[in-house]
Order: C-alpha cells, then structure tokens, then sequence
C-alpha cells in the first residue's frame, strides 16, 4: 500500500493503494514504516510524501468508517507523527487532495502542488468534518475566514486558489496535455529539488499545529453559521465543523484537538453521517448491474438528437460540452434556430459566469450540426428522439429512424412514462432500443434513467451506461414500467397529498410538512413549478379523468387538481395554480379561490374535513412512496435499493441527508412502516397504493432490514 525508497539523500514515501489512495489502514501502517525508516536512516536528509498513480490520497478510507478500522492507528496520530518528525518532510499533492489526504498534507512541514490538482475537505457531505486535525490546523495556515469557508462548505478548490490563500508553498506547472506519468515524474523532481533546498532549514514555523489563530468576531460566525443554515438547509455536519473551527481561535492546539475529536465522535455515529455515507457508495454503485458487464458497450463518437425544444437542445448540451459531436434535427427551421439559439445563450451565460471561456465555449458549439434532414443522421452511433410525449408520435419517429440510421446505431427515446417495448416494436432492432430519460433541464439535472425493455441487449445498456457517464450524469438502469422508478414511486405520494385536500388539508399544510421534512419544496409548489398541466395530461393519458372510465373501486383524488386546469391555472407560467404568484416570482402565496375549492370539492366529495396532524401527512406521503419502491424492488423495475436512493435523491429532491426513501425506511424500522400502512389502508380500501407490498410484508415480518437483506441476496445471486 506504500512504497519507500531513496532519490539523492531524500526518502520518498508514495501511496499505493488505487483507485484514490484511500488512507485505509494498510497505507497508514506503510507511511508509519516510512517515518520510522527514514528518521532511522542517517543517510536520509529529507522526505517527500507522494501519491502513486492519478493522485495523493483522496480521504480517509469511507468504508473503515462502518466497520471500525478507521480507529486503528488512527489518521490524526499519523499526522502527528508526520508533523513531528524531525526531519523536513515535502508533502506532493497531484490530482485530488481531499479530506484526510489533505490533512496529511496539512501536517507536512512543505506542500506542492501540480497546477491540475485540487484540494479540499469535502468531509461535511459525508455526515463528518475534517477529524484528522483539519479544523484545528486550516484555519493556523490560512486563517479562520477562509479555513470556515472551506471546511463547512466542503467544496473544493483549484491548486492555483489553494497557493492564492496560503495552503501551499508551491505549484508546479502541468498543462492539460501533459500525461499523469508526466506530472508525476515532475512533481517528484520538484519535490526532491525543495527537500534538497531545505534540508537544513529549521522546522520552527513549518509545524503548522505551533502557529498562531487570529481571532474573529462572533459576528463572523453567527453570519456564517446563518448562511449554513440556508445552503444546507437541515445538515448537522457543516454547524459542527464551524464550532470545531471556532475552537481553533479559542484554545490552544492540544484543547482545540480535543474539541474536534468530540463533535467527530458524535457526528461519526448520526443518522446523518450513515445516510450520506450510503449515498456516497449508492452513487458509485449504480453502474454495478448483475448480470451486465459494463467492458460490452461499445464506444459512442457521434450522436443525434431529434426534437430542437427545451428537452432535445439540453440535452444535445451535454455531449457538446464533452467535444461529442451532435446532429440536432428538427421539422420546422423555426425550431430549430429557437434550439440553436437557447444553446447558444446557454454557453453565452457560462462565459459571462466565467464558468468557462469563450474558447472553450465556441469550442463546443463548434460541435454542434442544426439540420431538417433525418438522413443526416445515417452515420451516427446513437440517437436520442426527445419529441412529444405520445406513443404513436414516439413510434412513427423511431420506425424512422431504424431506416435511416448504421445497423449499429443505438435508438433511445427520452420518455418519462412510455412502455419501452411498444415503442421498440416499432422497429426492427429491438435490442438497440433502450429508453434514456433525462430530467429537465436536461443540461443541469445529473440523474438519467436508462430503462431496459425485454429484448435491449447487454450491449446497448452498456453503452447507455457509459456513455451517460461521459457525459456526467448519474446513470441509473430501471425497469419497463409505467413510470419506470422515479414517476412511478411519485404517484402514490402525489396521490396522498392529493388525498389529504379531500379530507381537511390544504396545499401549504401539506407543503410545510414536506419542506419540514426536508424537501426543497412541497408537492403543489413542484407542481406548480413545473406546469399542472403535465399531471392532467398524465390522467388523460391514464383514462382517468373522465369519470365514466375509472374503476369505481380506486379512489380518485384528484378533482381539484383537474379543476384548477380548467381554470387555467397552470401553475408557476400563469401566475396562479395551487398558489397564486406576484409576477416574475417563484414565491406562492395561498389562494382563497383556491381553498374554497378544496373545500367545496371535499363537501360535495362527501367528505367531513377534519384537522389532519403533521405526523399524519409526512406518513402518508412517505409510506406511500416508500411502499411502492418496495414494489419495484420485488417486481425487479429497480436492480438495488440504493439506486431509488439515487433517483429519488437527485431527481425529486429527497433529503440526502436521510438517505433516501429506500435507506430512510431501514432507519425508521420496516414494520412500523408495513403496521401503519394497513392501518392506512384499512381506514382507505379503496386506494390501492395502501396495498402493502410481498417484500415489504416479508421483511417486516421477519425483523430483516432491506440494506442488508438485499445485499445478501445480491452476493447469492453472483456466486450461482
Ligand atoms: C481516536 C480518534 C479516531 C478518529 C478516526 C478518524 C478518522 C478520520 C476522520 C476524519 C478525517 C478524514 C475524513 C475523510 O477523509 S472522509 C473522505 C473525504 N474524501 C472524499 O469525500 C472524497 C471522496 N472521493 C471522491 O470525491 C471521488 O472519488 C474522487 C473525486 C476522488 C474521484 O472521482 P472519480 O474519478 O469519479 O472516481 P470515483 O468517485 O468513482 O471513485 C473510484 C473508486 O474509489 C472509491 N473511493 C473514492 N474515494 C474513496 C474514499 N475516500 N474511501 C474509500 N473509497 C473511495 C469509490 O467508491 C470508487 O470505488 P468503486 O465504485 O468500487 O470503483
């Protein structure tokens, strides 16, 4: 996990231990060695501390956090012991410096760095802070302003800004062309050339444990714990860091040390910490699919997108950015210089955010090719139709497209609730058929569910996969299902909410709960948001507005919503929809039109409204949801739970910090989740989402969590 060897006189320690250089145990032990050999070694003037292959250590290992490694030969007493030491001891940062492996280097006497590299202390979205003496040591290098500003904000940054606030006493030049082995070997030189220059220099000042706080006012703190609050809205983790950072400025190293050791202690063990953790893994894991080897897919170069609207042009955005070329095609030449054009703007806004340069920016667009002919797309290695949500339109478009385009060609369709396999019928290679369906805006949304039908082969889900990787998102495979995960697990926590109008709440009781729990906004805001007219269409589409074509036996709850339709009251777009809006503002207020109508609509219903508990809401919205992503697990729509973690986290804006629906019912305990679901569906037969699910029954039943529960089922199946 390390290695040792000596260059001129000088120790070099490098970390093996890839992909990141994770600061398991093992690497510990080995720079440990190191120490001791070269303190041992009268030959050995100076040390450098590097990290092997892409990078110096990326943090402390996040998997010995569950399992309780974390706490042999601690990372704290290692950097003590670096920072001890007495000989000079260069710290070589290339890649990513973060966490722990920032604060090792914290704890070296010199840092370089590689202008490419970046560092930071990212601890805080991990449920954490910097318990490796990174509260105590950042703000003595750079000062509590800066030192709070990274520490609770876990945001990165660029070596360049690192040298800018002092946490560096070098960069080493590396441009973008260079190779990984390139930087490396530069780094190691320039590292040894400093070990050699200061050899003899005294360590006084270099222990940056020994240097001095300067105090801030409270005010600072008050101000910046007030914009914690806002940023990350229901964290623990980023208040704690910055009381661990006030008490660098109040007591001495030793004390300071001490203080950071018990907020860690306590954050180590939250509810927090472990559900960001499992985020942290779940995210990583969406692209470990059984039974699907993602070396199969084959490389994709050139791409099509058909649809020049908000949808086709976001997402034509993705693959430009990453130099992917792009064929945007649409009907009417009005359409598509109204695509180009939001492009354009796009990049245009970037530039001005200085989120990129101008270069770059025309760089892009340089790979972009407007077109009205579909045979311009004969060539490409996939094509996204982003059209209007209709199975015939769909259809028509992709019979199209099989004629046209390379026998090789993968044909997605972006849909959010379309049945993949009638869609693939329409052509003659179902197997390169699979859906892709982006979040809007397709540009800005990371999530995107690849959904398999029957007969898409392992090849094109591979390709799918990687290719969404490439292009930065967060891939996540799901099942042919109306809905498929995501909108899917949203109706029956769409239902519930609608539900409880009929019986006494009103859209901003059942908001407030839901913002309470942690969500950035309430269902009827996001509903507003984007648009009540998508629901109505989804009803029409279900042939359940019509009163004359529901089942009797199911429950329908959503009269008011169908109403506020007809009163054109879209949402957000037309100033009014569950709220009423001041113009140009995102801000609802509630509506007295509005509430009547609930109430009129409850009344002639036949319903009797009643006070309803907040307890009451958060639990019928939640069990709802959650009981459905028990569905999609048994029905196998959904591969892990973890991955409607990911959806739920990144596409409706589930709370991270309680891990998402799938890790939050773990937490909250799966059988009072099943009890309350029949009590709810007892009071409510005729709403079938309160049907409780096999799995769900089963787990609850037998005192089994689902995490572990489905692990085991998941190693089971790979040894067969
Ligand atoms: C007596 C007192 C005792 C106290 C005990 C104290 C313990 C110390 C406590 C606090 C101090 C320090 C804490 C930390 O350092 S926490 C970790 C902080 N670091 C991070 O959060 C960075 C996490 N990693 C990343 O952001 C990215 O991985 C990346 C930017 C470094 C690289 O991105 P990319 O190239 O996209 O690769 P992947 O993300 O896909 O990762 C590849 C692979 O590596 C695994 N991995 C990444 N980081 C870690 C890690 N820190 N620990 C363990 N494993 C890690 C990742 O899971 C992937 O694995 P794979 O899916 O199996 O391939």
């Amino acid at each position: 996990m390390t290695s040792y060897k000596t260059i001129k006189d000088v120790a070099v320690i490098t970390i093996e231990n890839p992909p990141v250089n994770a600061l398991s145990l093992a690497v510990r032990e080995g720079i440990l060695d190191g120490l001791s050999r070269a303190s041992k070694d009268d030959t050995v003037c100076a040390i450098v501390i590097i990290g092997g292959g892409r990078t110096f250590p990326a943090g402390a290992d996040i998997s010995e956090f569950a399992n309780g490694k974390a706490f042999t030969k601690p990372l704290p007493q290692i950097i003590e012991k670096i920072e001890s030491t007495q000989k000079p001891i260069v710290c070589a940062i290339h890649g990513t410096a973060f966490g722990g492996g920032l604060e090792v280097a914290l704890g070296c006497h010199y840092r370089i760095a590689s202008t490419r590299s970046k560092v930071g202390l990212p601890e805080v979205n991990l449920g954490i802070l910097p318990g490796a003496g990174g509260t105590q040591r950042l703000p003595r290098l750079i000062g509590v302003w800066l030192a709070a500003e990274m520490i609770c904000s876990g945001k990165p940054i660029e070596a360049v800004d690192a040298d800018a606030k002092g946490i560096l006493d070098d960069l080493v030049e590396i441009s973008s062309l260079e190779s990984v082995q390139t930087e490396y070997d530069k780094l190691l030189d320039a590292a040894i050339t400093l070990a050699l220059r200061v050899k003899n220099h005294s360590l006084e000042g270099k222990r940056v444990s020994q240097l001095k706080v300067e105090p801030v006012s409270d005010f600072f703190y008050e101000q910046l714990a007030l914009q914690i609050s806002k940023n990350a809205r229901g964290m623990n983790a980023p208040l704690q860091a910055l009381k661990a950072v006030k008490a660098s400025a109040m007591f001495p190293f030793k004390e300071g040390m001490q203080r950071e050791q018990q907020i860690l202690g306590r954050l180590f063990v939250s509810s927090q910490a472990k559900a960001l953790q499992h985020i942290f893994f779940a995210e990583r894991q969406t692209m470990k699919i059984p039974g699907i080897d993602m070396k199969k897919g084959v490389p994709i170069k050139f791409v099509g997108v058909i649809g020049a609207g908000m949808m086709g042009s976001g997402i034509a955005i993705n693959f430009i950015k990453k130099g992917i070329p792009v064929v945007l095609i649409d009907a009417e030449q009005e359409f598509l210089d109204r695509g180009v054009k939001a492009i354009e703007d796009y990049f245009k806004g970037r530039v001005k955010k200085g989120k990129t340069t101008r270069f770059l920016a025309d760089r892009s667009l340089g790979y972009l090719r407007p077109s009205l002919h579909y045979e311009d797309l004969s060539n490409v290695d996939l094509v996204i139709e982003a059209v209007f949500e209709n199975l015939d339109v769909k259809k028509s478009v992709l019979k199209h497209l099989d004629e046209i385009c390379k026998p090789q060609t993968i044909l997605c369709t972006n849909t959010s609730t379309l049945d993949i396999d009638q869609i693939a019928s329409a052509t003659n290679r179902p197997d390169r058929v699979i859906g892709t369906h982006f979040f809007s805006p397709a540009n800005v949304m990371r999530l995107m569910e690849n959904v398999a039908g029957s007969k898409t082969s392992e090849r094109t889900i591979a390709s799918v996969m990687q290719i969404s990787k490439t292009i930065s998102k967060i891939p996540v495979l799901v099942g042919n299902c109306f809905g498929f995960i995501g909108n899917r697990m949203l109706f029956p926590y769409n239902n519930q909410a609608n539900a409880l109008l009929q019986e006494g709440a009103f859209p901003h009781d059942v908001d407030k709960v839901l913002y309470d729990f942690g969500f950035p906004m309430g269902l009827f805001q996001m509903s507003d948001l984007a648009g009540n007219d998508i629901g109505l269409h989804i009803r029409k589409a279900q042939g359940i507005v019509d009163p004359s074509q529901r089942d009797p036996n199911e429950r329908y709850v959503s009269t008011t919503a169908d109403k506020l339709c007809e009163m054109k009251r879209f949402g957000v777009k037309s100033s009014k929809g569950w709220y009423s809006y001041a113009k140009g503002s995102r801000k609802g207020r509630p509506d007295k039109e509005v509430m009547d109508l609930i109430v009129e609509n409850s009344k002639a219903e036949g319903f009797v409204r009643r006070n309803i508990s907040a307890k009451e809401i958060e639990e019928r919205c939640l069990y709802a949801l959650i009981n459905e992503g028990f569905k999609c697990l048994e029905e196998g729509m959904a591969y892990k739970p973890g991955d409607i973690d990911i959806i739920w986290i990144y596409g409706y804006g589930f709370p991270p910090q309680k891990g998402g629906p799938m890790h939050y019912a773990d937490a909250v305990g799966l059988k009072k989740i099943y009890d309350s679901i029949l009590q709810y569906g007892k009071a409510d037969p005729k709403t079938s989402a309160w049907k409780p699910s096999k799995l769900l029954e089963q787990l609850a039943s037998s005192g089994k969590k689902l995490a572990k529960y489905w692990t085991k089922k998941l190693k089971a199946q790979s040894n067969l």
